[in-house]
């Protein structure tokens, strides 16, 4: 307390900030510790009534505008008012876990006691063993390194108390996360999966589940998806099985897309019609489906989502081109602006051949995907964390919640699928009061999608274009040729290898010979001997060409005087960061805008919207 109390007179301002909350010291001298000296704006709007009023909370804000303590707070600060509870030896009117269940197995109907009372005998009958400490909360995440690092964050907050707080994933030891459940964590930060197979076990600790007083959904939209909704659903039906303790939790529901609606499909459009419905949900219906699903009583609902959907701080472009030149673009962006970027993929297949194709250039990418060992997502992520100008390649596995300082840069290398997983992959920059830029790449087969995209976020105008200085694009694409080639010659040999290899395993344990001259015994050995000449041939042109130096005078008066195009391990040296070019173009469109229209006005003629033209495909790209 003393220390906190120290705190509070170098902060005073922060303590204002903080003190309308009534937040417990220990959390607080945290708080004030790491810096946040006040409450962001879902934070100011969540606490109040999570603490004071506790309401269930459904909170929609921007990406990386600290949803997490949002939620973490009031659940923080409820256990330790349950604890201080129990530590006083008052009665948890709510609680019955120290309660032998016979007393508990049957009701009186004459009672007078109010509900809360009245509800133990509902008690859930268990036969498995009873568990030593109570469960408070469960936090549940969509991915794996989302929980680890929702626990983390709440961890650093909770390290003056006695809050205990274990993380249960797929992909980690099942007998460790035994071993730390045992130990009977106040908090569980969980995947659905592991979770249902440790309950599916009957574990002890986790048989509370619906007995606890803070349910968390983190990324609710995305949980609720069709894809994930069966796995979310089984486990509401085990937290929820008793009615009447439901009524004693608290819920809290957070996502960046809460509020984020779509066109629907064609066939839903014309059946709306019909009918003389609407047949896009308004962000309203959508929320009253989300609290009807979990089943959630009149709780307080805070958007404070831009209209934009994204984050404040973040710029937006785009670059049109073919699919064939998209590699080239990749390479160009990643050249010309070195700074920690992930790229986004939307499958596997993409992720695995651009970490691959990158390696080929000397980038030295991480990867990130759902296929990888666990020890191998953390560490790449660790890496990835460490280094400032490391570079990313990631499916939506790490499209939400990851909050990883200096990001600078969001790459789509291909459109995403869903407006929603835009938001998020985008929202891993511009986190906080930070800058940072989004650039999709676009080909034309990914245009009906770019425009579902634009039109879901509500944008009256296209994703402004991305500026490529041409003659550096120009000076790279030699590069980008001979690493093609040597990508395509090692996936011919790696097949080649793996089929022969397919054969005689596959012979081997059969016990067979193989003598059909049509299945090959081993590699032609003139072809192995030519591949590998070539891709020696082919690796020695691409050093010597990443080894070359490319200066290129005036490029554009925008922009840099000279620019240096050097070898791939060594980055371009430049002056001009990509957001600082995006922002330069946007006020460049801004003054052209403000010129516009002043010609108009001393022309006396009244400002026009220009007649929206329907988007095409670009008619310089195939
Ligand atoms: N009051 C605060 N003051 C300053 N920084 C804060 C505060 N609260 C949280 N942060 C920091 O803001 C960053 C983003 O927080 P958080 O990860 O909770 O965002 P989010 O809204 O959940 O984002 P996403 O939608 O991407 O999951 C974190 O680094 C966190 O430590």
């Amino acid at each position: 307390m003393d220390i906190v109390e120290d705190n509070v007179d170098e902060n005073n301002d922060s303590l204002n900030e903080w003190s309308e909350f009534n937040i417990p010291e220990p959390i607080l001298k945290a708080l004030l510790e790491k810096g946040f000296t006040k409450p962001t704006v879902i934070q100011k709007l969540s606490l109040l009534p999570a603490i004071l009023g506790r309401k269930d909370i459904l909170g929609a804000a921007e990406t990386g505008s600290g949803k997490t303590l949002a939620f973490g707070i009031p659940v923080l600060y409820g256990i330790l008012e349950c604890l201080k509870k129990a530590e006083n030896g008052e009665l948890d009117l709510d609680d019955d876990s120290d309660l032998e269940e016979e007393e508990l197995d049957e009701e009186d109907p004459d009672s007078e006691d109010d509900g809360a009372v009245c509800v133990r005998a509902y008690t859930l009958k268990v036969d498995f063993e009873k568990p030593k400490h109570k469960l408070y909360a469960l936090i549940l995440t969509p991915t794996r390194e989302l929980a680890m690092q929702v626990k983390n964050h709440l961890t650093d907050i909770a390290k003056y108390t006695n809050i205990k707080i274990a993380v249960i994933t797929g992909g980690a030891s099942l007998e460790k996360q035994e071993e730390a459940l045992k130990k009977g964590p106040h908090i569980v930060v969980a995947t659905p999966g592991r979770l249902w197979e440790l309950l599916d076990q009957n574990e002890p600790h986790l048989s509370q589940v619906n007995n606890i007083r803070f349910l968390v959904i983190d990324e609710t939209d995305r949980m609720l998806e069709n894809a994930h909704f069966s796995e979310l659903k089984q486990l509401l039906e085990r937290i929820n099985f008793d009615e009447s303790k439901k009524k004693l939790r608290q819920n809290f529901v957070f996502s960046a897309t809460l509020t984020l609606v779509h066109d629907p499909p064609k066939h839903i459009v014309e059946k709306s019609k019909k009918k003389n419905k609407p047949a896009r949900f308004t962000p309203g219906q959508k929320l009253q489906k989300i609290i009807s699903i979990l089943g959630m009583t009149d709780p307080k609902v805070i958007d404070c989502s831009q209209q934009t959907v994204t984050a404040e701080k973040l710029l937006e472009a785009r670059i049109f081109c073919s699919h064939e030149d998209k590699d080239h673009y990749l390479y160009y962006f990643l050249l010309r602006h070195p700074g920690r970027t992930i790229i986004f993929c939307n499958s596997i297949d993409c992720v695995l051949r651009l970490v691959k194709f990158l390696n080929i250039l000397k980038l030295n990418p991480l990867g990130l995907h759902s296929s990888m060992n666990q020890k191998h997502r953390f560490q790449n992520l660790e890496s990835f964390k460490k280094n400032s100008k490391a570079i990313l390649i990631a499916s939506d596995v790490a499209a939400r919640g990851l909050d990883i300082p200096g990001i600078e840069h969001v790459v789509h290398y291909q459109v995403p699928k869903t407006s929603e997983s835009y938001v998020h992959r985008s929202g891993r920059t511009a986190r906080g009061t930070s800058e940072g830029l989004t650039l999709v790449l676009c080909d034309p087969l990914e245009m009906p999608d770019y425009n579902k995209l634009i039109r879901t976020l509500n944008r009256k105008r296209d994703l402004p274009e991305f500026p490529v200085e041409m003659h550096l694009f120009m000076a790279i694409k030699e590069r980008v040729k001979v690493a093609h080639l040597i990508e395509r010659v090692e996936l011919h040999e790696k097949k080649s290898n793996s089929k022969i290899n397919w054969f005689q395993r596959a012979a081997r344990e059969c016990d067979m010979i193989v003598d059909d001259p049509k299945i090959p015994k081993q590699r032609d050995i003139q072809e192995v001997a030519d591949n590998r000449r070539f891709l020696k041939k082919k690796r020695s042109e691409l050093n010597q060409l990443l080894a070359q130096k490319v200066t290129l005078q005036n490029i554009s008066n925008r922009c840099i005087s000279t620019t240096v195009l050097t070898d791939a391990s060594k980055p371009v040296e430049s002056n001009t960061s990509a957001v600082d070019l995006m922002k330069s173009v946007m006020a460049g469109k801004k003054d052209q805008l403000k010129r516009r229209m002043a010609k108009r006005l001393s022309q006396n003629k009244p400002l026009r919207r220009k007649a929206k033209k329907k988007r095409k495909v670009p008619s310089n790209i195939e």
